[in-house]
């Protein structure tokens, strides 16, 4: 089955200068050598080749040809590369005829996947892969090729090899009693590493969850009560007149969106409704969705109109969001402040809100994460298994704590192990393999 060889378009698939068709397989070169004019089927790896492609005699594009000679390509396979003009029709022209061949249609992700299925790279290498091509912002990319390159793999590794020590000196205890004292074990030596093992896991739990919000930007709810400039902050923030601003109270119904990166920050920015008491049954649905909003939001942005003195409105607000990650910015700055209030002063209406893009980096500590030469989990999948292998070793280390025998805190060590092999697809099943490289894309 794993000798099949597989073909699909690399590049876009819409027009353009130049497509990518890419074949992995056994003998693929040979393969391609059967329409192919220029000579491969000699030649060194890495190398490029000029020539025609040719259906029964006929030519059909004037091409370049990359050849891979395994193990040492990216899927670890014999690989071509046809690189032809990139028209839709000749791109599908030079697939039909590798399937006539004999090659058959790529699934998503199958390159990756003989790739991860022959050793190349591991999972979480396959998951960057993935991650680059869908990154949005310098952030996401830059973390990616790291991945790539394995860091994520490397730490994971790092943390086996520490809790393999831990199980092996039980295991040899539970083995050999008569070696040395458990208890003594436990105290001098087993609770040290890995109280020293779960702070290593907690605080990169704890450094992903910003790295999500880097990636995938950061919900901002502008929230505020009617008039006090949260469509002029919006407006500020895009650079654009997105919402609509006027003095009449109300002026917003229904959420405005729009998305700005602020140093390589991405804020999805949420403008809403002023909240109060009303009557209009429009504008109520409206105030209810904005109350959604304080919820959803990673980041609530509560306007207060600073050339007022506080209401009951703002302070209702003000409790509302009291729990919510907020920054309480008093707008207006430029008509005085008569507000008794802290909080971060601009001017929408000036477009004077550099304080506030200040305070956003500094809330995300965003500055610190971008200079850091660390790695991060990069997805749910990831989090959720350290976060599993954390709790399995928290039970582990409560145990010890309460001197419960070594044989049965070792299951707990072993479960905690088995989710780090997981994070690197070690033993994975082959259903989870499946879901994983479907969300790849076509030729990837
Ligand atoms: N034309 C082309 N461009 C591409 C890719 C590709 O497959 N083809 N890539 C695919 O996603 C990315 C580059 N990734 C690659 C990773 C490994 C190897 C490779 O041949 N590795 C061998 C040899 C390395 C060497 O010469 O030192 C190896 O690792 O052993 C090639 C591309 C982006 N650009
Ligand atoms: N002087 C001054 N006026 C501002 C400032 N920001 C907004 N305004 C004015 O305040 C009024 C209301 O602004 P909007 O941005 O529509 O207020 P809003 O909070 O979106 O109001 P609703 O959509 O009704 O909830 C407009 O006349 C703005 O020009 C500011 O920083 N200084
Ligand atoms: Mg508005």
């Amino acid at each position: 089955m794993n000798d099949d060889i597989i073909v699909a378009v690399a590049t876009s698939r819409l027009e353009a200068a130049i497509s990518i068709i890419r074949l992995s397989g056994k003998d693929v070169i040979a393969f391609v050598q059967q329409f192919f004019t220029g000579k491969i089927i000699n030649k060194e790896s890495h190398t490029i080749t000029y020539g025609y492609i040719k259906d029964n005699g006929e030519k059909i594009d004037e091409v370049l040809v990359n050849i891979y000679r395994g193990k040492r390509t990216f899927t670890g396979e014999e690989m071509v590369e046809i690189n032809c003009h990139g028209g839709v029709y000749i791109t599908n022209k030079v697939v039909d005829l590798c399937l006539h061949h004999g090659a058959r249609l790529a699934e998503r992700g199958e390159f990756s996947k003989r790739a991860f299925l022959n050793g190349r790279i591991d999972l979480s290498q396959a998951e960057a892969i993935s991650d680059i091509i869908t990154a949005k912002n310098s952030y996401a990319s830059s973390l990616a090729l790291k991945g790539i390159q394995g860091s994520i793999s490397h730490f994971i590794k790092d943390l086996k090899e520490d809790l393999i020590q831990i199980i092996t000196q039980i295991e040899v205890n539970i083995d050999y009693p008569e070696y040395e004292d458990v208890e003594e074990l436990t105290a001098d030596k087993l609770l040290p590493m890995s109280t020293s093992l779960i702070e290593k896991m907690n605080k990169i739990i704890e450094d992903s969850k910003n790295i999500k919000l880097l990636k995938e930007g950061i919900q901002t709810a502008i929230i505020g009560k009617p008039n006090v400039g949260k469509s002029s902050l919006l407006n500020a923030m895009l650079k654009e007149e997105k919402a609509i601003v006027t003095n009449i109270a109300g002026t917003t119904r229904d959420v405005v969106e729009g998305s700005v990166t602020v140093d390589g920050i991405l804020l999805n920015m949420i403008d809403t409704a002023g909240i109060r008491e009303t009557d209009n049954i429009v504008e109520s649905l409206g105030v209810e969705k904005s109350k959604e909003m304080i919820k959803k939001a990673d980041l609530v942005l509560l306007v207060i109109d600073g050339s007022k003195e506080l209401d009951q409105e703002d302070q209702k607000l003000l409790e509302l969001t009291e729990d919510t990650n907020r920054i309480i910015i008093i707008n207006k700055a430029d008509l005085g402040k008569k507000v008794d209030l802290e909080g971060i002063e601009i001017s929408a209406k000036e477009q004077d809100i550099l304080a506030l893009t200040k305070e956003i980096k500094k809330k995300f500590n965003l500055g610190l994460i971008s200079n850091q030469e660390e790695y991060y989990l990069t997805n749910a999948r990831q989090t959720q298994l350290l976060e599993k292998a954390a709790s399995s070793l928290q039970i582990a280390i409560d145990a010890m704590k309460m001197s419960i025998p070594s044989d049965l805190i070792v299951e707990d060590l072993y479960d905690s192990w088995s989710c780090l092999k997981e994070i690197l697809g070690e033993q994975a099943k082959e259903d989870l393999l499946d879901e994983l490289f479907k969300r790849f894309c076509i030729g990837k």
